[in-house]
């Protein structure tokens, strides 16, 4: 093997870039970051990654979006959901909506519930608090000097302000922090950015490491296989330009790859359901039959209004002089449309009388009716979410080769449930917008269309138009010793080999209720932690 380190960490997005800079924080390691994609120090790409806006510009290249799609069913009409993965320093962070959300307190204690001992909560919230800088007042449950910042928009569209007026008429509490103590209510979404710029993990927590000599990353280098030694995982086939060549791990591997580039590399790599490995001709490393199952997203439907009035973003004739001056405004204040990640505001309801919200409803200050569309015609949009779908789907290869994309089965409304909290959130936005705040702004509903009025109909419309909130978990779950469809265990180790963890959205034992970059980031914050702790013991050992 070419190249040596004590840990060799693969991909550096939510988890990724965290995972770098706590391993190298300490000189007397030897740490490597791998990354398929670019990375975004250069020109355009840093100005792309920094503005908050700026992912239109990246999503539609396959150099920096791993372009990969959800296979159709008649469930979604037999439609192609296109999935887009961030492949650049930063990974989905550089190029999502930038909301910090962290979930429900429910949601880890059921973790813990479940088996997973020290995933409560109250374990988890140091992890949050560690990270990050929040830019409110001091609360108990924020933390202040991490290096994410946690800051409100800069830019506030009327239309934002107008919706959540709405949502109150419409009876629901004012929020402005869903980290508090309730999610439910609505207000401005807290978001990843620093001053009016994007803050995504790779700003955050991998640039300040770049200088440290300990910390090598390899971009636009891409990760064919994990390779392994009598069941310890010691090094990677790695291409760069064509050139393959092998790097070899002392210590850890800390696979990164996130929720369907993991199950997929781990099971390049002969780690994964014997069945399907040997159909696809990989020699066994071991039988996990649980990588790749257990796929849970947020399935997402919308409402989307007309604005006639023309204060929503979009790049139309009738607002020329607000586009020409977006850029100075962009270069001088850091607001305006350019400093705006379009959901600016949004929240959580309950529609099943239980109290803890089960849908989250992200409003859009712009028809995006998709990641990477411009709007060109004025609009705004609510993206209703479904916090905890029932329905789980898949992540399996399509080949024995790494550049082949996996095929990944979403499986949406396979549980009747996902349908019919789904259709009565979809009624709630349609309650919300049609309150007086928003009358002076809101023509036609564009999409589905109110032609759909029954049950029935909104079921078969919103088939038509269902999408993906792009959060994908589960795919390498977390579980305990009695779970045979665990792939970790409850400290992140791959069960059955050695030298090998997964960190990243893919451990998710079940999605959370909320947006999934934070949470990411709080479980590679932990998982650093018990990297280094077992590297103590280990020492101490021998
Ligand atoms: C369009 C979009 C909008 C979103 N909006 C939000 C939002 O507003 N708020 C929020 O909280 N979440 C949002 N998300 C979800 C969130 O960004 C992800 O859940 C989170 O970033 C996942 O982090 P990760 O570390 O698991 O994986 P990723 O961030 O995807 O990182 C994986 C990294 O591994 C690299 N990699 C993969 N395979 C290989 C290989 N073989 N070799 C080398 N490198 C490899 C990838 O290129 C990538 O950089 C959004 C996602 C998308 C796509």
């Amino acid at each position: 093997m070419s190249d040596s380190f004590d840990y060799i960490v693969i991909g550096s997005g939510s988890a990724g870039s965290l995972m770098a800079n706590r391993l190298s924080a300490d000189p007397a390691n030897r740490v490597a970051l791998i990354e398929a994609g670019p990375s975004d120090k250069k020109w355009p790409v840093n100005l792309k990654t920094a503005m908050p806006v700026g992912n239109i510009f990246l999503l539609p290249h396959e150099k920096y979006n791993w372009k990969q799609a959800l296979t159709g069913n008649a469930a979604v009409n037999n439609r192609t959901i296109n999935f887009p993965r961030g492949k650049l320093f930063g990974g989905c962070s550089a190029i999502n909506g930038g909301v910090y959300i962290r979930g429900q307190k429910a949601d880890y204690d059921a973790w813990a519930k479940a088996g997973n001992d020290g995933w409560a909560y109250d374990d988890v919230l140091p992890a949050f608090k560690a990270v990050e800088n929040y830019a409110g007042p001091e609360k108990g449950w924020h933390g202040k000097g991490g290096e994410l910042d946690v800051q409100k928009p800069k830019s506030w569209n009327p239309v934002s302000a107008a919706i959540v007026d709405a949502a109150a008429e419409a009876g629901h509490q004012r929020n402005d922090d869903f980290a508090g103590e309730r999610q439910d209510g609505f207000g401005r979404y807290d978001l990843n950015q620093r001053n009016g710029t994007r803050l995504s993990s790779a700003r955050a927590f991998l640039h300040p490491a770049l200088k440290r000599a300990n910390l090598t990353v390899l971009d636009e280098t891409m990760v064919r296989r994990i390779l392994f030694d009598r069941g310890q995982a010691v090094g990677l086939e790695i291409e760069k330009d064509g050139a393959r060549s092998t790097i070899s791990a002392r210590r850890e591997i800390i696979l990164c790859a996130g929720a369907t580039n993991s199950p997929q590399l781990l099971m390049l790599s002969g780690i994964g359901p014997q069945d399907h490995l040997h159909d696809m001709g990989i020699d066994v490393v071991h039988h996990l039959p649980g990588v790749g199952q257990h796929l849970q997203d947020h399935p997402t439907v919308h409402v989307a209004m007309e604005n006639p009035s023309a204060e929503s973003y979009a790049v139309s004739a009738r607002v020329l002089p607000r586009i020409l001056a977006s850029p100075l405004k962009y270069l001088f204040k850091r607001e305006g449309m350019l400093a705006s990640n379009v959901a600016e505001a949004g929240g959580f309801l309950c529609t099943d009388g239980t109290g803890r919200p089960d849908i989250q409803i992200t409003f859009l200050a712009g028809l995006k009716l998709d990641a990477r569309s411009v709007p060109r015609r004025h609009g705004y949009m609510g993206l209703i979410q479904l916090l905890r779908p029932k329905s789980a789907g898949s992540v399996r290869l399509a080949s024995n080769r790494p550049e082949d994309k996996p095929v990944i089965d979403p499986n949406f409304f396979a549980d009747p449930y996902d349908m019919q909290t789904l259709i009565a959130g979809f009624r709630e936005c349609r309650r919300i917008f049609a309150q007086p705040a928003l009358a002076a702004m809101t023509g036609a509903e564009i999409e589905p269309g109110i032609q759909h009025q029954s049950d029935a109909e909104i079921d078969a419309a919103l088939r038509k138009i269902v999408n993906t909130a792009y959060h994908p978990t589960g795919t390498c779950k977390m579980g305990p010793d009695g779970d045979r469809m665990a792939v970790v265990d409850g400290r992140l180790r791959v069960r059955g080999v050695s030298g090998l963890r997964v960190v990243d959205a893919s451990v998710m034992p079940d999605i959370i209720s909320g947006n999934t970059s934070a949470p990411t980031m709080m479980i590679a914050e932990r998982a650093a932690r018990f990297i280094l702790e077992d590297a103590v013991t280990s020492n101490i050992a021998a």
